[in-house]
C-alpha cells in the first residue's frame, strides 16, 4: 500500500514539472498560429470553465478551416484598429475592431487583412463592426509575437476547452497572455568567444536567450570595454537589408559600420545587435511594407497600413542585456530619443547621446525627412 501511494507520488511529481509552463504554452501558441493551427483563448476573469474562443491567424488560415470556421456560425475577423482605418472603416482609435465573417469568403478575408491583396476588393464600408475586447488584444498580441499580419479568425465555441483537449490544441487564458507579454523574458548568455574584426583585433561575441524560446540577441565588445568609465554602446536593430545587402532606402549598414569604427577608435565599446528586424515586425512584414512604400506610402503608413504600429520594438531589451553585461554608464551612439528614455527608465545612466548621422542616401532622403517628423528623430 505504501510502496503504490510513493509511486503515484513521484508520478504525479515527475508529469507536473513535464507540464509546459506559462511562458512554454505561449511560445507553442505563436509556433501554432505560424502553423495555421487554433489556439483556444478563455475570456478574462471567469477561470478555467469560461467559453474560449478559438483563434487562428489569417495569415496561413487555409479554406477548410476557414469553411468549418463559418459553419459555427459566430466566427469574427478581429482586425487592428490601424488597419480597420485603412480600410476606410470608422475604427473610433479602437485598438481592435471585429467584424461578422458570415458572408466573407476566404479570398475576402486574406483582402481585408493584407493590403497588398486589396486590388479589386468591393469596399468594405458596409460591414458592421464591433470594437475588440480584451480577448481580442490578446489575440492581436500572439500574432504579432508571431511575425504575422496582425488579424485573427475568431470562433466562439462553448465547448473551446473540450475541443482543444481533443484535438492537442494550446490553451491559454487573456491573463496568461497579459502576464507574458507585459513581462520582460529573462535573457540569459548562451555562449561567448573572442572574434578579431576588421575594426579591432580584440572583440568578443555574446549570445543571449530569452527564456520563453524568443529571439536571441547578441552583446559584440569592440577592443577593450572598461567597466569603470561611461561606455560608448550602439543598440542596433537588425536590418537584413541595411546591414548585409548595403541598401540605400535606410541608414542601417552605415551606422553600424561607424559605430562600430568609432568604438575601435575609442578603444573599446559595445555593440548590442537586437533582433528587431524592421521595428520588430519582422523580415516578411518588412518586405510587405517595402511594398507598400513603392506605391508611395511613407514607412510610417506602411506600417499603419499592414494593422501595426509605428514602431513594434521592445527596448527594454537593451537595458537587460546591458545590465547583464555589468554596465550602468553610457555614452549612447544613436539618433532616436525614445532609446535614450528607455535606458533612463530603467537604470541606466546615458551620461551623452553620441549623434550618429552617416549614410544619406538620395534614396533614403525621404526615409529619414520621416523618421524625423513623425518618429522624433533628432536629425540635423
Ligand atoms: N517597418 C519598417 N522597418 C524599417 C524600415 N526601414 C528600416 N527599418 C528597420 O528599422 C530599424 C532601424 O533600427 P535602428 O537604426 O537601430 O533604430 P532607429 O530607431 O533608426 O534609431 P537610431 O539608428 O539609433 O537613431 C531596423 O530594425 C530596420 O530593419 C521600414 O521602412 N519599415
Ligand atoms: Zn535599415
Amino acid at each position: 500500500m505504501t510502496v503504490t501511494s510513493r509511486v503515484l507520488d513521484v508520478e504525479t511529481f515527475v508529469s507536473q514539472v513535464f507540464a509546459p509552463s506559462r511562458s512554454e504554452r505561449l511560445m507553442r501558441a505563436r509556433c501554432d498560429l505560424r502553423l495555421g493551427l487554433p489556439v483556444v483563448l478563455q475570456g478574462p476573469g471567469q477561470g478555467s470553465t469560461a467559453p474560449g474562443v478559438l483563434v487562428l491567424a489569417v495569415e496561413g488560415l487555409s479554406e477548410a478551416r476557414h469553411r468549418a470556421a463559418l459553419q459555427t456560425g459566430g466566427a469574427e475577423l478581429v482586425l487592428t484598429g490601424a488597419r480597420a482605418t485603412a480600410l476606410g472603416l470608422e475604427a473610433g482609435g479602437a485598438a481592435t475592431v471585429r467584424l461578422s465573417a458570415r458572408g466573407l469568403s476566404h479570398a475576402q478575408v486574406l483582402q481585408l487583412a493584407d493590403p497588398l491583396r486589396e486590388a479589386g476588393m468591393a469596399a468594405p464600408r458596409a460591414l458592421a463592426m464591433k470594437e475588440g475586447g480584451a480577448v481580442q488584444a490578446a489575440g492581436i498580441a500572439l500574432v504579432k509575437a508571431a511575425q504575422l499580419l496582425p488579424a485573427l479568425f475568431c470562433v466562439p465555441m462553448a465547448d473551446a476547452k473540450t475541443v482543444a483537449l481533443d484535438q492537442g490544441l494550446t490553451v491559454l487564458t487573456v491573463e496568461e497572455v497579459q502576464a507574458e507579454t507585459a513581462l520582460l523574458s529573462p535573457h540569459l548568455p548562451v555562449s561567448a568567444a573572442a572574434l578579431p574584426m576588421a575594426v579591432s583585433a580584440a572583440g568578443r561575441v555574446h549570445v543571449f536567450r530569452p527564456e520563453d524560446g524568443g529571439q536571441e540577441h547578441y552583446a559584440i565588445e569592440v577592443g577593450t570595454v572598461r567597466r569603470d568609465a561611461p561606455v560608448l554602446v550602439r543598440l542596433h536593430s537588425a536590418c537584413f537589408t541595411g546591414d548585409v545587402l548595403g541598401s540605400l532606402k535606410c541608414d542601417c549598414g552605415p551606422q553600424l559600420q561607424a559605430a562600430m569604427a568609432a568604438m575601435a577608435e575609442a578603444g573599446g565599446g559595445v555593440l548590442l545587435y537586437l533582433n528587431q528586424e524592421g521595428r520588430g515586425i519582422g523580415l516578411a512584414n518588412k518586405m510587405r511594407a517595402y511594398a507598400l512604400q513603392e506605391r508611395g506610402l511613407d514607412t510610417v503608413e506602411a506600417n499603419h497600413h499592414l494593422g501595426f504600429e509605428d514602431d513594434e520594438r521592445d527596448f527594454r531589451i537593451g537595458a537587460a542585456l546591458l545590465s547583464r553585461l555589468g554596465i550602468g554608464k553610457v555614452r549612447l551612439m544613436t539618433n532616436n530619443p525614445a532609446k535614450v528614455a528607455m535606458l533612463d527608465a530603467h537604470g541606466l545612466h546615458v551620461v551623452e547621446r553620441v549623434p550618429l548621422v552617416v549614410g544619406r542616401t538620395a534614396q533614403n532622403a525621404g526615409y529619414l525627412a520621416t523618421k524625423a517628423r513623425k518618429s522624433g528623430h533628432l536629425l540635423p
